[in-house]
């Protein structure tokens, strides 16, 4: 078995082929891409900033060759090449001169330990990226989230916690983290925090995923882990939604009750690590809670889903994945919605609803009569049809072969409607004609200051079938029931975030960014205009990037 070496110091932050992982030691002037006779779009850091990147001891860690990786392929599932990298890229178009700031990105971005290959997209070991938009230029880098999942697995060279389909075989483990007893206290638990990143309103950045122990706090500039963010309060649980709702006030998450069915909605104050309850919801359906990745709020309205997806105390036990992983569908305990009132902590409404799927909640907004009374509650989420098997399609394996058939199954813009009334039902339509997004619709961002308030535009991955995977980038007008879509073809992109011109009074005045693993292997940062939609900038990286799920801006100081 052929093996190589990640390494992360100053001097040796490349990889020496884009495909391969045996040397990294070369310098820039040996860089694959030049010797195919590539531009280089990009300086290193050394001519550029300084970091504390170059003042960090080497660490070496060997990572086998593995098959999959070998020949030019698609980036968006092929294993990050090394554990960091920094410095200047190529714009070509122009960066609006007002975009100062950094975009962070989430996602896993690193599917195997040694020789043994993941098998779901979200069990790879977290890899953020980070796009530095300073007057006009871009700075961009990447680097491993150092969980204790990550560092036990490059230690033991080994799967040494539980991952999202992935778990340690029993004597890997029970050496690793103790008995069996930990399976059930939390401790083999991942905190590969591989989800999303949220800038709190206090300053600090914080990569979460759905275990709560994988919430760490990260340096936004140097994408240093600084550490665990620890909650000071005494909730035993070990799971969270791994979106929860970030505002200059407030820092909202559901909290799923797995003892008792039912969900724990808290609040978190800026400068605090103390969760307080807000209120609770017991679940209507059983025999557990749905899962719950995500949810929407309004101005005074939390909306808690209680899909019939939900976590099965069976399958989080199992040690090999089903097809479900760690959920079952429940289509006999139907699907709900309850709205709590922030303020009070008090349902307000508990409606059944036709089944859905989701994993992410858009918005809501709160629907008013002639009087100016609330009536309704509207939620908005890119719904999978009530199909479970996108959960499925997730799979590396699939998203590897992609033979040129259409699988990827249907998705729409599902709008509830939870009226206040007492009525016992709530609806859920589709909320524009699915053909205007080639009927794929998930990893969606708004305008965040309509967050919570009636709102025109979303940003989404769509489809240009046929396909695997979402691949293209649309703007979705809420008013008019259409789509403008952007398409590379065979590239993937990752979830189209939206940031504002800073004065902007229109509602999709900025712009959207994303970030393109393409056909070629290579990949490349590409900047929106908001209103049009058009391309205005793009930066190549001098590597291809691994597909990533979510991110955040943080304004410049
Ligand atoms: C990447 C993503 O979107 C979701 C990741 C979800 C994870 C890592 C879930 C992990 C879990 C366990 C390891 C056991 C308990 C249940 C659950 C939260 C699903
Ligand atoms: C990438 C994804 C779904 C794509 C389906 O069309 C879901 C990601 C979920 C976690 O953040
Ligand atoms: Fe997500």
């Amino acid at each position: 078995m052929a093996s190589s070496t990640f390494s992360v110091t100053g001097a040796n932050i490349f990889a020496s082929k884009p495909f391969g992982l045996e040397d990294t030691s070369r310098g820039r002037d040996t860089l694959p891409y030049k010797k195919n006779g590539l531009v280089p779009t990009f300086r290193t850091k050394h001519d550029l900033i300084a970091t504390n990147v170059a003042t960090r001891p080497p660490i070496s860690i060997p990572f086998p060759v593995i098959k999959h990786e070998e020949g030019r392929k698609l980036a968006a599932w092929t294993s990050i090449k090394q554990e960091r990298w920094e410095g200047e890229l190529v714009v070509e178009g122009e960066i609006p001169k007002w975009l100062n700031g950094t975009y962070l990105r989430n996602g896993p971005g690193l599917w195997h330990i040694g020789d043994y290959n993941f098998r779901h997209l979200f069990d790879g070991y977290a890899t953020l990226v980070r796009l530095n938009f300073d007057n006009g230029r871009l700075i961009a880098g990447h680097r491993q989230i150092e969980s204790e999942a990550y560092k036990a697995a490059k230690t033991n060279n080994k799967l040494c916690y539980r991952e999202f389909s992935e778990t340690p075989k029993p004597d890997n483990f029970l050496s690793y983290v103790g008995e069996l007893a930990s399976l059930l206290s939390g401790a083999s638990l991942t905190d590969n925090a591989n989800t999303g990143v949220v800038h709190l309103a206090d300053g600090r950045v914080v990569c979460l995923t759905e275990t709560i122990k994988g919430s760490l706090v990260v340096d936004p500039d140097t994408l240093d882990t600084i550490g665990k963010f620890e909650y000071t309060d005494s909730w035993s649980g070990l799971i969270h939604s791994a979106h929860p709702i970030v505002t200059d006030t407030e820092f909202i998450t559901l909290l799923p009750d797995l003892i008792k069915p039912g969900y724990v909605v808290v609040r978190m104050d800026p400068g605090t690590n103390e969760r307080k309850v807000i209120g609770r919801v017991d679940c209507r359906g059983g025999p557990s809670p749905g899962w719950v990745h995500s949810f929407p709020v309004t101005e005074h309205y939390i909306i808690v889903p209680e899909m019939p997806l939900r976590y099965c105390a069976q399958n989080l036990l199992r040690a090999e994945p089903t097809p479900l992983y760690k959920f079952q569908w429940h289509p006999e305990s139907k699907g709900f919605m309850h709205v709590m009132c922030k303020a009070s902590g008090k349902i307000v409404a508990s409606v059944e609803v036709p089944l859905f799927v989701t994993f992410h909640f858009i918005n809501a907004y709160e629907e008013k009569d002639e009087d100016g009374r609330v009536v309704a509650v509207i939620a908005d989420c890119c719904e999978h049809v009530a199909d479970t098997t996108i959960l499925d399609k997730l799979r590396l394996e699939h998203l590897r072969t992609f033979t040129g058939e259409d699988v990827l199954p249907d998705a729409r813009v599902g709008r509830f409607r939870i009226p206040l009334d007492g009525s016992p039902f709530g609806e859920l339509i589709t909320a524009l004609d699915p053909n205007q997004h080639g009927k794929g619709m998930d990893m969606c961002s708004i305008n965040r200051a309509y967050l919570g308030k009636k709102y025109r535009y979303a940003y989404a991955c769509g489809a240009e079938r046929p396909c695997n995977f979402p691949n293209t980038l649309t703007k979705v007008d809420l008013f008019r029931g259409t789509a403008k879509n952007w398409y590379d073809q065979g590239a993937v992109p990752s979830e189209p975030f939206f940031v504002a011109r800073p004065g902007a009074t229109d509602e999709d005045d900025g712009v959207v960014i994303s970030m393109i693993s393409d056909k070629n292997g290579e990949g490349y940062a590409l900047v929106l205009d908001g209103s049009s939609f058009e391309e205005i900038a793009r930066a190549k990286f001098p590597y291809g990037l691994p597909y990533g799920l979510h991110g955040c801006w943080v304004p410049k100081k």
